[in-house]
């Protein structure tokens, strides 16, 4: 089976891995650790998000965390946009790619940005023209892409219709996401399959969660049908706050070392991930969750 021969990873732990962290995590703390993943070479990160401080806190400081990183030429620094305020934000803080964010469940929409699919859709329409106005990178996200806290089984016909209008919107890349990490790789590869024929593979993205410890088999899983494009945040950050239990992101470390050991080509420096890792676990007071991270530093003590 072929796979391909280059991936991208869009490293997503400064804006999903810590937006539900409890305590605050300073704005220096975000900078530092965004400037760690550019030196490490990720060509994309997730680093703010432009919504309400009352639903989601700790992105209060998006603005001054996109003002204090050190922008290395060529990386794309992302916000979520949820609309047209955000998007505002956003442009005021120089993100060069905005995101806006829906859902193949209903029943996930209206927890997660209080409207419905299609409500969404009207929203993020405006964000879409004004994003394509000022020539900037439009990415859309779809969670729960895989199954629902709230509705249990997604269908896959719901999956290709949001694909499809965000397409229709205009979307560079569009991001399927599986929010509570339940998918298995046969279930992955059926939605991705669906995603896939609403849009063109080379910019679909798999945004893996590994609440069941799934997400490096459905990642491999999607290699198989050829997407190139991932979601993965350092030392295993994350959690959405509006899905229960949601553990984090797949962590990075294990998705290089995956990528690594296939002779896949990714431009980032595993070694300097793992420094990255560890700085923010040591800032959050707790082991990270990466088992390659894990596995790396044990390697590293004396
Ligand atoms: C979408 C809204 C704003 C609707 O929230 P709403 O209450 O329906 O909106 P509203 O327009 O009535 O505004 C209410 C208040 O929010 C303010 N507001 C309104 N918009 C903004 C904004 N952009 N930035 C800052 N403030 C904003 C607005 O100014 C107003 O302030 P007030 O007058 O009460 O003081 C809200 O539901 C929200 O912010 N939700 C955020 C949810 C979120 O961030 N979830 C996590 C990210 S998604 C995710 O993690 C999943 C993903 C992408 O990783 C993929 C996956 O794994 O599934």
């Amino acid at each position: 089976m072929n796979l391909p021969t280059q991936v991208k990873i869009v490293e997503v732990g400064p804006r999903d891995g810590l937006q539900n962290e409890k305590e605050d995590v300073p704005a220096e703390v975000k900078i530092a650790l965004v400037d760690r993943l550019s030196a490490a070479g990720f060509a994309n990160i997730e680093a703010a998000a432009f919504v309400s401080p009352k639903w989601v806190p700790q992105m209060a400081t998006s603005r001054q965390v996109m003002d204090g990183i050190a922008r290395k030429p060529g990386v794309i620094y992302s916000a979520l946009t949820p609309n047209l305020q955000g998007f505002e934000a956003a442009l005021a803080a120089r993100a060069d790619e905005v995101v806006i964010f829906g859902s193949a469940s209903e029943a996930f929409s209206q927890r997660n940005i209080n409207c419905s699919i299609a409500e969404s859709i009207a929203r993020f329409e405006p964000v879409a023209r004004a994003a394509k106005e000022h020539g900037i990178r439009l990415r859309g996200s779809i969670s729960t892409a895989f199954g629902c806290p709230y509705q249990g089984e997604v269908p896959l016909a719901a999956v290709s219709d949001v694909v499809a209008r965000m397409r229709d919107l205009g979307c560079d890349e569009i991001d399927i996401a599986d929010t509570i990490g339940v998918a298995t790789p046969r279930h992955a590869q059926a939605v991705m399959a669906a995603a896939i024929a609403a849009f063109p593979i080379e910019r679909l993205s798999g945004h893996f969660h590994d609440t069941y410890g799934q997400a490096l088999a459905n990642i491999y899983a999607s290699l198989e049908l050829g997407i190139a494009i991932f979601h993965s945040s350092v030392a295993g950050l994350g959690g959405c706050p509006y899905a229960k239990g949601a553990t984090g992101n797949v962590a990075t470390e294990d998705v290089l070392y995956m990528l690594n050991g296939l002779g896949i080509d990714t431009g980032i420096d595993l070694d300097q991930v793992v420094d990255a890792g560890a700085y923010i676990s040591q800032f959050l007071g707790r082991k990270g969750a990466s088992r390659a991270g894990n596995a790396l530093l044990a390697k590293r003590a004396p």
